[in-house]
C-alpha cells in the first residue's frame, strides 16, 4: 500500500494505521475528526462529502461532528468503509484529494499545529484487572502470599466501575492528591497530601456500535462488534489512599485524580494484523465467556519517566498487552452479562498489563516492590514511588515486516499537592 504522503517506514502513523482523534488548531478552535497519516491530519470534516459508499452515505455528518460518538455509533460495516475510503484517498494512485491542492491545503494539517482532545464524550469508564501477574503482585503485597489471588480472579474478570468525568487527554497534568491514609499501621487515619503516588501502565478500549439496551446482554459471539478501537492509558493511583479506602468495595478516590488516556484510537481493523493467541486460561470459564477465536494482540509496550527540570528519561517498563489474561471480549461481555447497557464511546480498560519478568511490571508498586527495592534513574536519581514535577510517558507500537502502528503518547507531569 503506497501512500502519497511521505514518511520513514518507522512512523508510527503509516496507510496501514489510520488512527482517529479530535484535534483543533490556532486558526480553527472548533474540534474535529482527524485521522492521522505521517505528521499530518487529514481533517475529516473538509472531506465528509467524499464518504460516498452504502454504509455512509447517509451519515456524512459524523464527519462533521467535535467527537467521535456518532461514528462510533455506527455498524461495523460502516467503521470498516470508512477505513477503506481514507485508505484509498490517501493512496499514492487516487488523484482525489492528491492532485487538487486546494483540498490538500484545507484537509491537511501538521500534527506539530494541532491540539489533540479526548477523542470521545465517555459516558461510562470502567477499569478491569486482567493482568494475572499484576493481580498476584498486588495481593502478594496487600494481602499476603495466601490470598493473593481471590477465588473469582480465574472465573470472571474482575473489574470496578470508575468515574468517566475524571478521564482527561495526554498532556494534561495531574495534582497530587490530598485524602486519607494510615501511615502507622493499626494507627488512626490522618488527612494529608498523598506520598505514594504511582502510574497504572493500561490499554483501553472504546465501546462502539448502536446503544445496548438495559437487560440485553452482549454476547461473546458478537462482542467483536462492540469494540470500536483501544488507546493507551495511565491510571494515575494514590496508593496509600487506596490501601485505607479499598475495602470492602474496592478503588474510589485513590483512582479519580485524574486518568489519562492517549489522543488516538488505534482501530481494531488495523490491529488484526497483530492478533497473537490467546493467554491460556485453566480452568476454562463458563460457556458465556469462552470464545476459541484469538483476540489477543502483540502491542509493546513501554514507559518513560523524565524527572522535572532533566532532559533524561529513563526507561522503566517494557511490557506488551499480550499478558493480558482476560480478553477484551470477554471484558465487555461480563460487564454486561447481567444487563448493563453498553454506549458508544464508554470506555474501558485492562487494568495494569504486568508481565512475568520484573522490568515487565506495569507499576511502580511492583517495579519497587512497595519501596523494597528502588529505581535507578538516569539522572542518578532514585524513585520508589513518583516525585512532583515527575513527567511519565507510555508508548505503545506493533510491528509488522514492513511497516509500524502506533498509538501515541500517552503522557503527564506530576504537580504538587494545591493548598486544600
Ligand atoms: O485490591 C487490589 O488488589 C488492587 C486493585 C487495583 O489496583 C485496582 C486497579 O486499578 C486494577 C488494575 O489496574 O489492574
Ligand atoms: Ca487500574
Ligand atoms: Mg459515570
Amino acid at each position: 500500500m503506497k501512500c502519497f504522503v511521505t514518511y520513514p517506514k518507522s512512523c508510527h502513523f503509516p496507510i496501514e494505521n489510520l488512527p482517529y482523534g479530535i484535534f483543533s488548531t490556532q486558526n480553527d478552535k472548533i474540534h474535529r475528526i482527524g485521522v492521522a497519516i505521517g505528521n499530518l491530519i487529514l481533517d475529516l470534516k473538509q472531506i465528509s462529502h467524499l464518504f460516498d459508499g452504502p454504509h455512509l452515505k447517509n451519515h456524512q455528518h459524523v464527519f462533521q461532528e467535535e467527537t467521535l460518538n456518532s461514528f462510533m455509533a455506527l455498524e461495523p460495516s460502516a467503521w470498516k468503509e470508512a477505513r477503506a475510503k481514507i485508505q484509498s484517498l490517501l493512496s499514492a494512485d487516487n488523484p482525489t484529494l492528491q492532485d487538487n491542492a486546494q483540498l490538500r491545503e484545507r484537509a491537511l494539517v501538521l500534527q506539530s499545529d494541532a491540539t489533540m482532545h479526548l477523542p470521545a464524550k465517555i459516558g461510562d469508564y470502567t477499569d478491569f484487572y486482567s493482568s494475572l501477574h499484576h493481580a498476584t503482585n498486588v495481593g502478594v503485597m496487600f494481602r499476603g502470599k495466601d490470598n493473593s489471588l481471590m477465588p473469582n480472579w480465574k472465573h470472571l474478570p474482575v473489574g470496578y466501575h470508575g468515574r468517566a468525568s475524571s478521564v482527561v487527554v495526554s498532556g494534561t497534568p495531574i495534582t497530587r492528591p490530598h485524602g486519607q491514609t494510615v501511615p502507622v499501621d493499626g494507627a488512626p487515619p490522618v488527612f494529608g497530601s498523598c506520598k505514594l503516588m504511582d502510574f497504572e501502565l493500561e490499554m483501553a478500549f472504546f465501546v462502539g456500535g448502536p446503544p445496548t439496551k438495559l437487560g440485553e446482554p452482549i454476547k461473546i459471539e458478537t462482542a467483536q462488534n462492540h469494540i470500536f478501537g483501544f488507546v493507551l492509558m495511565n491510571d494515575w493511583s494514590a496508593r496509600d489512599i487506596q490501601k485505607w479506602e479499598y475495602i470492602p468495595l474496592g478503588p474510589f478516590t485513590a483512582k479519580n485524580l485524574g486518568t489519562t488516556i492517549s489522543p488516538w484510537v488505534v482501530t481494531t481493523l488495523a490491529l488484526e494484523p497483530f492478533i497473537v493467541d490467546n493467554f491460556p486460561q485453566d480452568p476454562t470459564p463458563l460457556p458465556y465467556l469462552v470464545h476459541k477465536d484469538k483476540f489477543n494482540f502483540d502491542i509493546q509496550l513501554q514507559v518513560d519517566i523524565i524527572p522535572q527540570n532533566s532532559a533524561i528519561s529513563t526507561t522503566v517498563c517494557r511490557s506488551n498487552y499480550r499478558y493480558l489474561y482476560w480478553t477484551a471480549k470477554q471484558q465487555l461481555v461480563h460487564h454486561t452479562v447481567t444487563g448493563c447497557n453498553m454506549n458508544p464511546g464508554d470506555l474501558l480498560a485492562s487494568g495494569t498489563i504486568s508481565g512475568e519478568a520484573s522490568d515487565s511490571f506495569g507499576s511502580l508498586l511492583e517495579l519497587c516492590w512497595r519501596g523494597t527495592k528502588p529505581l535507578n534513574m538516569a539522572d542518578g536519581s532514585q524513585r520508589k514511588f513518583l516525585q512532583d514535577g515527575d513527567t511519565v510517558t507510555m508508548n505503545a507500537f506493533c510491528e509488522g515486516d514492513n511497516f509500524t502502528v502506533g498509538f501515541g503518547a500517552c503522557a503527564g507531569t506530576l504537580l504538587p499537592c494545591k493548598n486544600y
